[in-house]
């Protein structure tokens, strides 16, 4: 089969962009790694696939497979950035502000005068069995309120906590100086972690400006992550190391995140995590399946 796509980019973070709105698409694992592949295929870190939606409230479906593995994943911030772009370019819709959802979990963006896309991803969750971390056995040591857990066979402590999709966060003095392709991997497929994880190293610059690095579940690491962005800010937050609005610097640019839950009591950390960032098509092309 002949499939057209559009190449996307949110701070580097890459994307091969699927419109199935109109017909029924199902792709195999094969024929998404096909895309994913940077050699032999397009080349891209994640597939998102547009479908339209008969939910009330709901505009579209967003699906998100990983290049590597085609295997289908709850959420990918840049790619949702992405989405709402290529929507409004495409004239899918002409509404600034769209509803979608993913496999577990419903997304507002919203497109901005200044050109970046800002969305609301949704509350963190931090109940273990729900990211899913086995913490059995295992004593965290608290630094603001917030767990740190040894994986000690690694050497290394990490926050827990999920955005739809798993993520582990460990502090580190210079995000440049850090083992991230040989840490990335073994945190990642760590058996405390069922489903595997993302693995953000977390600088903290100031209380408002932090430098992060992602080795991202099933893709490697990545130029940015905006999941992994948010992940760990809300962790540094939470550890009592950074105010309510962040700057992250990235390999591939800059995001913005904000959350009103920092500092605050329990009662605010349903509060939902807002990433402000760029979306930009790149290209567009058709690949034989
Ligand atoms: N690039 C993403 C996250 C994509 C999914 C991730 N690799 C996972 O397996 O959970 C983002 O921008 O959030």
């Amino acid at each position: 089969m002949n499939l057209r796509f559009t190449k996307m980019q949110g701070a580097g973070n890459d994307f091969c962009v699927i419109d199935a709105t109109q017909h029924a698409l199902t792709l195999s694992p094969a024929q998404l790694q096909r895309l994913g592949d940077r050699r032999f295929g397009v080349g891209c870190d994640q597939i998102l696939v547009i479908e339209s939606s008969r939910a009330p409230g709901v505009d579209f479906r967003y699906r998100i497979f990983n290049g590597s593995s085609g295997a289908e994943v709850e959420h990918c911030g840049n790619g949702a950035r992405c989405f709402v772009r290529y929507v409004n370019e495409k004239g899918l819709s002409a509404k600034r502000s769209i509803t979608v959802e993913t496999v577990n979990k419903r997304l507002e963006l919203h497109l901005r005068d200044d050109g970046r896309v800002s969305v609301d991803m949704g509350a963190p969750i931090f109940e273990l069995a729900r990211v899913p971390f086995n913490a059995e056995g295992l004593s965290p040591r608290l630094q603001g309120g917030f767990e740190l857990w040894p994986l000690a066979d690694l050497g290394v402590e990490v926050a827990v906590l999920s955005m739809g999709n798993p993520h582990a966060v460990m502090l580190v003095d210079d995000v440049d100086q850090s083992p991230v392709a040989q840490l990335g991997p073994q945190v990642e497929t760590h058996a405390r972690f069922p489903r595997k994880v993302n693995v953000g190293f977390l600088q903290i610059v100031s209380r408002s400006a932090v430098r992060l690095r992602v080795f991202e579940r099933d893709a490697g690491e990545t130029l940015a992550c905006g999941t992994g962005a948010c992940a760990a800010v809300v962790a540094g937050m939470r550890l009592g190391l950074l105010d309510a609005a962040v700057e992250v610097q990235t390999r591939g640019g800059d995001l913005k995140i904000e959350w009103a839950g920092a500092g605050a009591s329990s009662a605010a950390l349903d509060a939902p995590v807002i990433m402000t960032g760029p979306a930009q098509t790149v290209f567009e092309g058709e690949i034989s399946l």
